[in-house]
C-alpha cells in the first residue's frame, strides 16, 4: 500500500544573498512517519527544514524559490499567513528555549492566541493533554506555576515539545532537538519522538547517525546543498546507492 504524502517539495532553491544553500531539492515526506535529514555541517539541513514552516522568511537575506505543498496547499502562496502556518507546522529547536513564563503559560500561550480554547477549563485541558503527550506531565503537574526555565535541560526540551503540540499541529519540525541533552534525556526524547509519529508527521535534523537510525523510517542525505539520496532509513544505512552517502555514513566525509 502506498503511504500518504504530507509534504511535497519540488525544485526548491534557497539563497542567502549570493550563497546558493539549497539546490533544486525535490522530496515527498510521508504522513505520520519520522523523516531524518542528515549530512555534513553546512550542507543545508536546517535551511531546508526551515522552508517547511517559512521560518526562513524571518531571515532578511534569505530567498526561497520552488513549490512546497502541505497536503496539496502551496504554503508560499500570498494567501497563506505564516503565523497560522506555524501553528500547523510546529518547531522544536536545538537549544531548549522556554519563554520566561510559567510552565503552564509556556504551553497555554499558543492555544490562547489562536483561540483554541473557549474558557479556562478548556485551556487547562489542552495544557494537561499537551504535557502528557510530551511525556512530562507527571514531573511538572505540581509545579505548573514555576518558571519553565527552572526545569532541567531535558525537561525544558520536553516542555518545548509540549508547547509545540499545544496548537494541534500536523507536522513537527525538530532541529537537532537532543544536541544539548545528556544521554538519559536524549533517550527520553527519542522515545517520545517514536510515540509522536502516531499523531504527527515528524521531520528531524540530526548530526547523529545512530539517532537517525533509531528514530526515523525515512532518511534524506544532503551534501553541499543537494539532496543526494532519500529513502527507507534501513536501506540508506545498510545499502546506500550513492558513494557520497556511503562515505558519510562510514565516516569518510563529515
Ligand atoms: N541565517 C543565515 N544567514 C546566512 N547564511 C546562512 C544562514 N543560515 C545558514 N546559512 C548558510 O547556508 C548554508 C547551509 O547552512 P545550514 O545551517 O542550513 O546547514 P546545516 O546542514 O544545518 O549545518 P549544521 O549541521 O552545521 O547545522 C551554509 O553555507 C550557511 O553558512
Amino acid at each position: 500500500m502506498s503511504k500518504e504524502i504530507k509534504i511535497e517539495a519540488k525544485g526548491i532553491d534557497v539563497f542567502y544573498g549570493d550563497n546558493h544553500a539549497i539546490k533544486d531539492v525535490s522530496v515527498e515526506i510521508e504522513n505520520k512517519a519520522v523523516t531524518a535529514f542528515i549530512g555534513p555541517s553546512g550542507c543545508g539541513k536546517s535551511t531546508f527544514l526551515r522552508c517547511i514552516n517559512r521560518m526562513n522568511d524571518t531571515i532578511d537575506i534569505c530567498r526561497v524559490t520552488g513549490d512546497l505543498r502541505l497536503e496539496g496547499e502551496d504554503i508560499y502562496a500570498s494567501s497563506v499567513d505564516p503565523v497560522q502556518l506555524r501553528a500547523r507546522v510546529g518547531m522544536v529547536f536545538q537549544k531548549p528555549n522556554p519563554f520566561p513564563k510559567s510552565i503552564y503559560d509556556n504551553v497555554a500561550y499558543g492555544p490562547s492566541i489562536h483561540g483554541l480554547a473557549k474558557n479556562k477549563a478548556e485551556l487547562d485541558e489542552i495544557v494537561e493533554q499537551s504535557l502528557r503527550r510530551a511525556a512530562i506531565w507527571d514531573e511538572v503537574k505540581d509545579r505548573l506555576d514555576q518558571p519553565g526555565t527552572s526545569l532541567s535541560g531535558g525537561q525544558q526540551q520536553r516542555l518545548c515539545i509540549g508547547r509545540a503540540i499545544a496548537t494541534a499541529p500536523e507536522v513537527l519540525l525538530m532541529d537537532e532537538p537532543c544536541s544539548a541533552l545528556d544521554p538519559i534525556a536524549t533517550a527520553q526524547v527519542e522515545e517520545l519522538i517514536d510515540e509522536l509519529r502516531q499523531t504527527y508527521t515528524v521531520v528531524i535534523v540530526t548530526h547523529s547517525m545512530q539517532q537517525a537510525a533509531r528514530v526515523s523510517q525515512k532518511t534524506a542525505f544532503f551534501h553541499l546543498g543537494n539532496l543526494v539520496e532519500y529513502g527507507e532509513t534501513d536501506k540508506i544505512f545498510t545499502n546506500p546507492e550513492d558513494s557520497r552517502t556511503e562515505s558519510y555514513i562510514t565516516g569518510r566525509i563529515g
